[in-house]
């Protein structure tokens, strides 16, 4: 195709170039993903529905076979339609997001419309293409009854949890260990309280979409990593958290204390996302943990409610004592209603999360009741930023957009272009010593914007 575009004036190109990251420019992240990465994975995602064909025929007979079919003759269309850039088409299924998806299609045509242009693949914001690209995958699996309900990344998400299995053992006697955490001194518990927080940040290395499915496991030993890495943080705004959640402890009246964790991937992730909130009751720091995962499959590796329940039963069922012994603490809490689990159509939306009051009432007016609110990972980070192109310096709170159901924290490592917070010169300083800083999840953030 080319490029740029001939029917935007040079002015309009401006625009776009400044409001957003787009798919259109060669050689921006953006671009590459969608050119590289997505097809790869939608290659995988077609390979797997193959490998399950003689399961599908045993559960369905030949009708699960002709579904089979069915979705990947979707699925191949789909990735042809993105390989040679055609028009971004409306969602035909009925789901509760159906309209809402063309409504933004729509209201993406409508920006385009004065030069007759129209959302292509290579021609869109790319949060909106690639988060469209997944809903489409999950569009191809709900036509094909009668397997439908086909998870194309479980496989992945479980394998991710089994190749990281003695990560998680040591990570789970480690926790062990500190119990009755009520215990230990102040000051030890404030130590436990950054380790552990720490640990959650770099289990957002292991996603899935990354490395275009490819197996991306917790191996190295992560705890006594922690010291080498920490160079690796580049705004490191924990201490905001720890006296925010010091002070709740304290003053909250009546004394409930609630901490809501914006959930990114299964497997290696999701045990350190667990252990950090087990560590949050049994220190007192919290009294219940609400948890916010996606209703269909996302992004490769992100949690649904299924993997949440696989997850906590295959810690109970596990060989491995510590594992175990977490699992039935996992399931007691869950018992107790002390962590609730919550999903929500609007997570799998293009929308930045501004949008939310408008969008998503009720979400927004859940998350308000929250003490404090944590954002996992890299694509959480781009809706809090509304994937804009803000400059390095930019305050985190103000971009933002105003954007403040509760006290909330960004936890994520770096997987795309996008960041800010960042002191003058250090970007540069990055760039010059480590030209892939921004995408390679090798530098980590933990970014707080304060009480009301
Ligand atoms: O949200 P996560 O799991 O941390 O990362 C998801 C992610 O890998 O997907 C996109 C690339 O396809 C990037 O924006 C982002 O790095
Ligand atoms: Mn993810």
């Amino acid at each position: 195709f080319s490029f740029p575009p001939s029917f935007l004036s040079s002015f309009q190109m401006d625009l776009i170039y400044d409001a957003c990251y787009w798919t259109l420019f060669p050689r921006s992240f953006a671009y590459l993903t969608i050119k590289d990465r997505t097809p790869q994975i939608l290659t995988k995602v077609i390979d797997t529905l193959h490998r399950h064909k003689s399961e599908f025929f045993e559960k369905h007979g030949e009708e699960g076979v002709e579904a089979e079919k069915k979705a990947i003759s979707l699925l191949s269309k789909l990735r042809n339609e993105l390989q040679t850039d055609k028009p971004i088409i409306p969602l035909v299924d009925k789901c509760v997001d159906t309209d809402i998806w063309n409504q933004y299609l729509e209201y993406q045509r409508s920006l385009l419309n004065e030069g007759d242009g129209e959302p292509r693949w290579f021609f869109s914001p790319w949060l909106f293409v690639e988060c469209y690209m997944y809903r489409r995958i999950h569009e191809a699996i709900m036509q094909s009854p009668p397997i439908h309900d086909f998870d194309v990344f479980k496989e992945s998400k479980d394998e991710n949890f089994f190749e990281s299995q003695d990560s998680i053992n040591a990570l789970c006697t480690h926790l062990l260990q500190l119990k009755p955490i009520t215990d230990l001194g102040e000051k030890q518990i404030q130590d436990e309280f950054f380790k552990l927080l720490q640990i959650s940040l770099w289990g957002n290395k292991c996603d899935l979409s990354l490395s275009g499915g490819e197996s991306s496991s917790q191996k190295a030993d992560i705890i006594n990593s922690l010291k080498d890495l920490k160079p690796f943080i580049l705004v490191n705004e924990t201490e905001s958290l720890w006296a925010l959640l010091s002070k709740l402890k304290k003053t909250a009246e009546p004394p409930a204390v609630r901490v809501d964790i914006v959930l990114d991937n299964s497997g290696f992730e999701l045990v350190t996302d667990l252990v950090f909130a087990d560590f949050l009751l049994s220190s007192e720091l919290a009294t219940e943990i609400h948890f916010h995962g996606k209703i269909i499959p996302w992004f490769v590796s992100d949690v649904t409610v299924r993997d949440f329940e696989w997850i906590v039963e295959h810690m109970k069922g596990s060989h491995l004592e510590s594992m175990s012994a977490c699992g039935a603490a996992w399931e007691a809490y869950v018992g107790m209603k002390k962590w609730v689990y919550h999903d929500h159509a609007f997570w799998t939306l293009p929308h930045p999360f501004c949008a939310m009051p408008q969008v998503a009432p009720d979400l927004y007016a859940e998350l308000q009741k929250a003490g404090v609110v944590l954002f996992k990972g890299d694509l959480n980070y781009r809706k809090l930023m509304g994937d804009r192109k803000w400059k390095f310096t930019v305050p985190f709170h103000q971009a933002l957009s105003g954007f403040h159901p509760a006290p909330l924290c960004s936890i994520r490592t770096l997987k795309c272009e996008l960041q800010v917070g960042l002191q003058p010169g250090q970007a540069e300083h990055l760039t010059a010593s480590d030209p892939h800083w921004l995408t390679t999840g090798k530098y980590g953030i933990f970014q707080f914007d304060g009480p009301l």
